[in-house]
Protein backbone atom coordinates (compact mmCIF):
# COMPACT_ATOMS: atom_id res chain seq x y z
CA UNK A 1 0.00 0.00 0.00
CA UNK A 2 3.19 2.36 0.91
CA UNK A 3 5.06 1.82 -2.46
CA UNK A 4 4.56 4.60 -4.90
CA UNK A 5 3.18 7.14 -2.29
CA UNK A 6 4.31 10.20 -2.60
CA UNK A 7 5.30 12.80 0.44
CA UNK A 8 5.20 16.10 1.42
CA UNK A 9 6.88 16.96 4.24
CA UNK A 10 5.75 20.74 6.10
CA UNK A 11 8.53 21.84 8.54
CA UNK A 12 12.02 20.34 8.01
CA UNK A 13 13.23 19.78 11.76
CA UNK A 14 13.81 16.74 13.99
CA UNK A 15 10.66 15.25 13.95
CA UNK A 16 11.08 15.51 9.98
CA UNK A 17 14.53 13.90 10.00
CA UNK A 18 14.04 11.19 12.00
CA UNK A 19 11.05 10.20 9.79
CA UNK A 20 12.77 10.61 6.50
CA UNK A 21 15.31 8.76 7.78
CA UNK A 22 13.20 5.90 9.30
CA UNK A 23 11.24 5.75 6.27
CA UNK A 24 14.11 5.50 3.48
CA UNK A 25 15.89 2.85 5.57
CA UNK A 26 12.63 0.99 5.02
CA UNK A 27 13.22 0.32 1.53
CA UNK A 28 9.37 1.15 0.69
CA UNK A 29 9.65 4.81 0.23
CA UNK A 30 12.48 6.60 -2.34
CA UNK A 31 14.26 9.39 -1.74
CA UNK A 32 12.51 10.78 -4.62
CA UNK A 33 8.91 10.32 -3.28
CA UNK A 34 9.73 12.40 -0.33
CA UNK A 35 9.43 16.43 -0.68
CA UNK A 36 10.11 18.47 1.92
CA UNK A 37 9.62 22.24 2.82
CA UNK A 38 11.12 24.37 5.34
CA UNK A 39 10.52 27.80 6.53
CA UNK A 40 13.63 30.51 5.63
CA UNK A 41 16.53 28.10 6.34
CA UNK A 42 17.79 27.09 2.99
CA UNK A 43 21.14 25.52 4.46
CA UNK A 44 18.34 23.06 6.20
CA UNK A 45 16.93 21.89 2.81
CA UNK A 46 20.21 21.95 1.45
CA UNK A 47 21.39 19.66 3.95
CA UNK A 48 18.45 16.97 3.91
CA UNK A 49 18.76 17.33 0.21
CA UNK A 50 22.77 16.13 0.29
CA UNK A 51 22.32 13.45 3.23
CA UNK A 52 18.93 12.04 2.16
CA UNK A 53 18.50 12.80 -1.56
CA UNK A 54 15.24 13.73 -0.47
CA UNK A 55 13.40 17.15 -2.38
CA UNK A 56 13.47 19.96 -1.29
CA UNK A 57 10.58 22.51 -2.40
CA UNK A 58 10.10 26.23 -2.22
CA UNK A 59 6.35 26.05 -3.94
CA UNK A 60 4.67 24.27 -0.96
CA UNK A 61 1.14 24.97 -3.32
CA UNK A 62 2.03 22.74 -5.54
CA UNK A 63 3.80 20.62 -3.74
CA UNK A 64 0.86 20.14 -1.20
CA UNK A 65 -1.39 19.66 -4.24
CA UNK A 66 0.58 16.81 -6.25
CA UNK A 67 1.47 14.46 -2.86
CA UNK A 68 -0.53 11.59 -1.94
CA UNK A 69 0.19 12.49 2.33
CA UNK A 70 0.99 15.56 3.77
CA UNK A 71 2.85 15.73 6.80
CA UNK A 72 2.56 19.04 8.99
CA UNK A 73 5.73 19.10 11.28
CA UNK A 74 6.22 22.74 12.07
CA UNK A 75 5.69 23.84 15.90
CA UNK A 76 2.61 23.73 17.26
CA UNK A 77 2.63 28.51 17.19
CA UNK A 78 3.21 27.55 12.92
CA UNK A 79 -0.21 25.79 12.49
CA UNK A 80 -2.39 28.45 11.46
CA UNK A 81 0.18 30.22 9.11
CA UNK A 82 1.23 27.03 7.67
CA UNK A 83 -2.91 26.11 6.86
CA UNK A 84 -2.82 29.58 5.23
CA UNK A 85 -0.17 28.45 2.70
CA UNK A 86 -1.82 25.10 1.67
CA UNK A 87 -5.38 26.41 1.67
CA UNK A 88 -6.59 26.18 -2.04
CA UNK A 89 -3.82 23.32 -2.78
CA UNK A 90 -5.42 20.33 -0.48
CA UNK A 91 -7.96 18.05 -2.04
CA UNK A 92 -10.37 15.71 0.12
CA UNK A 93 -8.85 13.05 -1.71
CA UNK A 94 -5.29 13.60 0.15
CA UNK A 95 -4.01 12.21 3.58
CA UNK A 96 -2.78 14.83 6.00
CA UNK A 97 -1.16 13.71 8.61
CA UNK A 98 -0.15 16.04 11.76
CA UNK A 99 2.71 15.44 14.09
CA UNK A 100 1.95 18.79 16.05
CA UNK A 101 1.86 18.29 20.04
CA UNK A 102 -1.93 19.63 21.21
CA UNK A 103 -3.48 20.34 17.94
CA UNK A 104 -6.81 19.00 17.17
CA UNK A 105 -7.98 17.20 14.21
CA UNK A 106 -10.98 19.75 14.21
CA UNK A 107 -8.53 22.74 14.11
CA UNK A 108 -6.52 21.96 10.78
CA UNK A 109 -10.05 20.54 9.04
CA UNK A 110 -11.75 23.78 9.82
CA UNK A 111 -8.41 25.43 9.12
CA UNK A 112 -8.41 24.40 5.61
CA UNK A 113 -11.93 24.53 5.37
CA UNK A 114 -12.14 21.20 3.47
CA UNK A 115 -13.38 18.13 4.58
CA UNK A 116 -9.90 16.40 3.77
CA UNK A 117 -8.90 13.14 6.05
CA UNK A 118 -6.60 14.30 8.55
CA UNK A 119 -4.57 11.79 11.49
CA UNK A 120 -2.88 13.17 13.94
CA UNK A 121 0.03 11.11 15.28
CA UNK A 122 2.53 10.85 17.85
CA UNK A 123 5.21 9.63 16.87
CA UNK A 124 8.74 9.94 19.01
CA UNK A 125 12.17 10.81 17.10
CA UNK A 126 13.23 7.00 17.28
CA UNK A 127 11.33 6.51 13.86
CA UNK A 128 15.26 6.96 12.87
CA UNK A 129 15.89 3.58 13.65
CA UNK A 130 12.43 2.04 13.06
CA UNK A 131 11.61 1.72 17.03
CA UNK A 132 9.21 4.65 17.17
CA UNK A 133 5.92 4.21 19.76
CA UNK A 134 3.33 6.22 17.77
CA UNK A 135 -0.21 7.29 18.85
CA UNK A 136 -2.82 7.59 16.11
CA UNK A 137 -6.53 8.71 16.30
CA UNK A 138 -8.94 10.03 12.88
CA UNK A 139 -10.51 12.72 12.29
CA UNK A 140 -14.10 13.48 11.41
CA UNK A 141 -13.53 13.14 7.42
CA UNK A 142 -11.33 10.05 8.07
CA UNK A 143 -12.18 6.34 6.74
CA UNK A 144 -10.41 3.48 7.88
CA UNK A 145 -8.36 2.64 4.69
CA UNK A 146 -6.72 6.33 4.96
CA UNK A 147 -6.12 5.64 9.11
CA UNK A 148 -4.75 2.32 7.72
CA UNK A 149 -2.37 3.89 5.54
CA UNK A 150 -1.88 6.44 8.45
CA UNK A 151 -0.86 3.26 10.80
CA UNK A 152 1.20 1.35 8.13
CA UNK A 153 3.44 4.03 7.48
CA UNK A 154 4.54 4.49 11.19
CA UNK A 155 4.67 0.82 11.30
CA UNK A 156 7.25 1.11 9.20
CA UNK A 157 9.11 2.68 11.93
CA UNK A 158 7.83 0.83 15.00
CA UNK A 159 4.90 0.53 17.28
CA UNK A 160 1.24 1.66 16.63
CA UNK A 161 -1.42 2.03 19.04
CA UNK A 162 -4.71 3.59 17.63
CA UNK A 163 -6.83 5.34 19.81
CA UNK A 164 -9.48 8.10 20.79
CA UNK A 165 -8.16 11.42 20.22
CA UNK A 166 -9.17 12.68 23.45
CA UNK A 167 -5.87 10.52 24.71
CA UNK A 168 -3.16 12.36 22.15
CA UNK A 169 -2.26 15.06 24.88
CA UNK A 170 -1.38 12.14 27.15
CA UNK A 171 0.55 9.65 24.20
CA UNK A 172 2.22 13.23 23.73
CA UNK A 173 2.99 13.41 27.22
CA UNK A 174 4.16 9.72 27.63
CA UNK A 175 5.88 8.69 24.72
CA UNK A 176 5.80 11.55 22.07
CA UNK A 177 8.32 13.25 25.11
CA UNK A 178 9.41 9.87 26.42
CA UNK A 179 12.57 9.56 24.85
CA UNK A 180 14.06 12.58 26.44
CA UNK A 181 13.11 10.57 30.23
CA UNK A 182 15.36 8.33 29.02
CA UNK A 183 18.08 10.05 27.57
CA UNK A 184 17.67 12.18 30.87
CA UNK A 185 17.83 8.99 32.75
CA UNK A 186 20.79 7.89 30.94
CA UNK A 187 22.25 11.56 31.68
CA UNK A 188 22.09 10.79 35.35
CA UNK A 189 23.06 7.60 35.89
CA UNK A 190 26.27 8.07 33.99
CA UNK A 191 27.22 11.57 35.99
CA UNK A 192 26.52 8.61 38.84
CA UNK A 193 28.60 6.27 37.74
CA UNK A 194 31.54 8.79 37.63
CA UNK A 195 30.21 10.04 41.05
CA UNK A 196 31.23 6.85 42.14
CA UNK A 197 34.54 7.10 40.43
CA UNK A 198 33.99 4.96 37.02
CA UNK A 199 35.64 7.06 34.21
CA UNK A 200 32.82 8.76 32.16
CA UNK A 201 34.25 6.53 28.86
CA UNK A 202 33.76 3.07 31.11
CA UNK A 203 30.29 4.55 32.82
CA UNK A 204 28.64 5.16 28.98
CA UNK A 205 29.01 1.79 27.73
CA UNK A 206 27.68 0.04 31.22
CA UNK A 207 24.79 2.19 31.58
CA UNK A 208 23.75 1.70 27.98
CA UNK A 209 24.16 -2.09 27.86
CA UNK A 210 21.90 -1.73 30.93
CA UNK A 211 19.07 -0.03 29.43
CA UNK A 212 19.31 -2.40 25.74
CA UNK A 213 19.59 -5.38 28.39
CA UNK A 214 16.71 -4.10 30.24
CA UNK A 215 14.73 -3.14 27.71
CA UNK A 216 15.34 -6.73 26.06
CA UNK A 217 14.48 -8.70 28.85
CA UNK A 218 11.25 -6.94 28.90
CA UNK A 219 10.16 -7.81 25.17
CA UNK A 220 11.53 -10.87 24.99
CA UNK A 221 10.78 -12.45 28.61
CA UNK A 222 7.39 -11.00 28.42
CA UNK A 223 7.42 -10.76 32.66
CA UNK A 224 5.81 -7.11 34.18
CA UNK A 225 8.59 -4.64 34.89
CA UNK A 226 8.50 -5.52 38.84
CA UNK A 227 8.80 -9.08 38.47
CA UNK A 228 12.02 -8.32 36.72
CA UNK A 229 12.73 -5.49 39.02
CA UNK A 230 12.36 -8.66 42.14
CA UNK A 231 14.59 -10.61 40.41
CA UNK A 232 17.54 -8.04 40.89
CA UNK A 233 16.84 -7.14 43.98
CA UNK A 234 17.94 -9.26 46.81
CA UNK A 235 16.76 -8.99 50.29
CA UNK A 236 18.45 -6.50 51.88
CA UNK A 237 21.42 -6.26 49.29
CA UNK A 238 22.73 -3.48 46.94
CA UNK A 239 19.33 -3.13 44.58
CA UNK A 240 17.10 -2.90 47.63
CA UNK A 241 19.69 0.10 49.29
CA UNK A 242 19.77 1.87 45.94
CA UNK A 243 15.71 1.84 45.25
CA UNK A 244 15.04 3.09 48.98
CA UNK A 245 17.42 5.84 47.95
CA UNK A 246 14.73 6.78 44.82
CA UNK A 247 11.92 6.35 47.01
CA UNK A 248 13.34 8.65 49.23
CA UNK A 249 13.29 11.02 46.04
CA UNK A 250 9.69 9.71 45.65
CA UNK A 251 10.49 8.43 42.04
CA UNK A 252 7.46 6.68 40.97
CA UNK A 253 5.63 10.39 42.00
CA UNK A 254 7.87 12.51 40.17
CA UNK A 255 7.92 10.36 36.93
CA UNK A 256 4.34 10.58 37.08
CA UNK A 257 3.97 14.35 38.10
CA UNK A 258 6.16 14.64 34.71
CA UNK A 259 4.13 12.92 32.24
CA UNK A 260 1.02 14.62 34.15
CA UNK A 261 2.35 17.47 33.25
CA UNK A 262 3.76 17.09 29.94
CA UNK A 263 -0.33 15.99 29.11
CA UNK A 264 -1.24 19.52 30.03
CA UNK A 265 1.36 21.58 28.36
CA UNK A 266 0.26 19.85 25.27
CA UNK A 267 -3.32 20.99 26.27
CA UNK A 268 -2.20 24.15 27.10
CA UNK A 269 -0.56 24.61 23.61
CA UNK A 270 -3.44 23.50 21.69
CA UNK A 271 -5.99 25.99 23.87
CA UNK A 272 -3.92 28.90 23.62
CA UNK A 273 -2.97 28.98 20.16
CA UNK A 274 -6.53 28.63 19.45
CA UNK A 275 -7.28 31.90 22.14
CA UNK A 276 -4.19 33.58 20.05
CA UNK A 277 -5.75 32.86 17.13
CA UNK A 278 -9.13 34.05 17.96
CA UNK A 279 -7.54 37.08 19.68
CA UNK A 280 -6.39 38.40 16.03
CA UNK A 281 -9.50 38.09 14.16
N1 LIG B 1 10.92 16.64 18.29
C1 LIG B 1 10.19 15.61 18.69
O1 LIG B 1 10.68 14.70 19.39
C2 LIG B 1 8.75 15.50 18.30
C3 LIG B 1 8.07 16.58 17.78
N2 LIG B 1 6.75 16.48 17.46
C4 LIG B 1 6.04 17.62 16.91
O2 LIG B 1 6.60 17.89 15.65
C5 LIG B 1 6.58 19.27 15.38
C6 LIG B 1 7.96 19.73 14.95
O3 LIG B 1 8.86 19.49 15.99
P1 LIG B 1 10.42 19.56 15.71
O4 LIG B 1 10.73 18.85 14.45
O5 LIG B 1 11.08 19.16 16.94
O6 LIG B 1 10.57 21.15 15.49
P2 LIG B 1 11.72 21.94 14.72
O7 LIG B 1 11.68 23.33 15.25
O8 LIG B 1 12.98 21.15 14.75
O9 LIG B 1 11.20 21.96 13.21
C7 LIG B 1 10.09 22.65 12.77
C8 LIG B 1 10.43 23.29 11.43
O10 LIG B 1 9.24 23.75 10.83
C9 LIG B 1 9.58 24.88 10.04
N3 LIG B 1 8.34 25.61 9.72
C10 LIG B 1 7.61 26.41 10.51
N4 LIG B 1 6.55 26.90 9.82
C11 LIG B 1 6.62 26.40 8.57
C12 LIG B 1 5.86 26.54 7.40
N5 LIG B 1 4.76 27.29 7.38
N6 LIG B 1 6.26 25.89 6.28
C13 LIG B 1 7.35 25.13 6.29
N7 LIG B 1 8.14 24.95 7.38
C14 LIG B 1 7.78 25.58 8.51
C15 LIG B 1 10.58 25.64 10.87
O11 LIG B 1 11.37 26.46 10.06
C16 LIG B 1 11.35 24.49 11.54
O12 LIG B 1 12.55 24.22 10.84
C17 LIG B 1 6.07 19.96 16.64
O13 LIG B 1 4.75 20.36 16.44
C18 LIG B 1 6.17 18.91 17.71
O14 LIG B 1 5.11 19.02 18.64
C19 LIG B 1 6.08 15.29 17.56
C20 LIG B 1 6.71 14.19 18.04
C21 LIG B 1 8.07 14.21 18.51
O1 LIG C 1 8.56 18.77 23.25
C1 LIG C 1 7.65 18.83 22.43
O2 LIG C 1 6.79 19.73 22.50
C2 LIG C 1 7.57 17.79 21.33
C3 LIG C 1 6.29 17.02 21.36
C4 LIG C 1 6.65 15.62 21.73
C5 LIG C 1 8.11 15.63 21.74
N1 LIG C 1 8.59 16.79 21.49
Amino acid sequence: MLEGKTFFFVGAGNICESMVKGLLSTGTVRPGDIRVSNRSNQERLNFLRNYYGIVPVDNKKSAAGEADVIILAMKPQDIYSALQELTGAVKENQLIISVLAGIPTSLIEDGLGLAVPVVRAMPNTSCAVLESATGLCAGRYTNQDQLGLAAEIFRKMGEVVILEETLLDAVTGLSGSGPAYIYYLVEALEKAGENAGIPRELARPLVLKTLVGAAKMLLETGEPPEVLRQQVTSPNGTTMAGINELNKGNFQGVIRRAVLRATQRSRELGRIIVEKQCAQQ
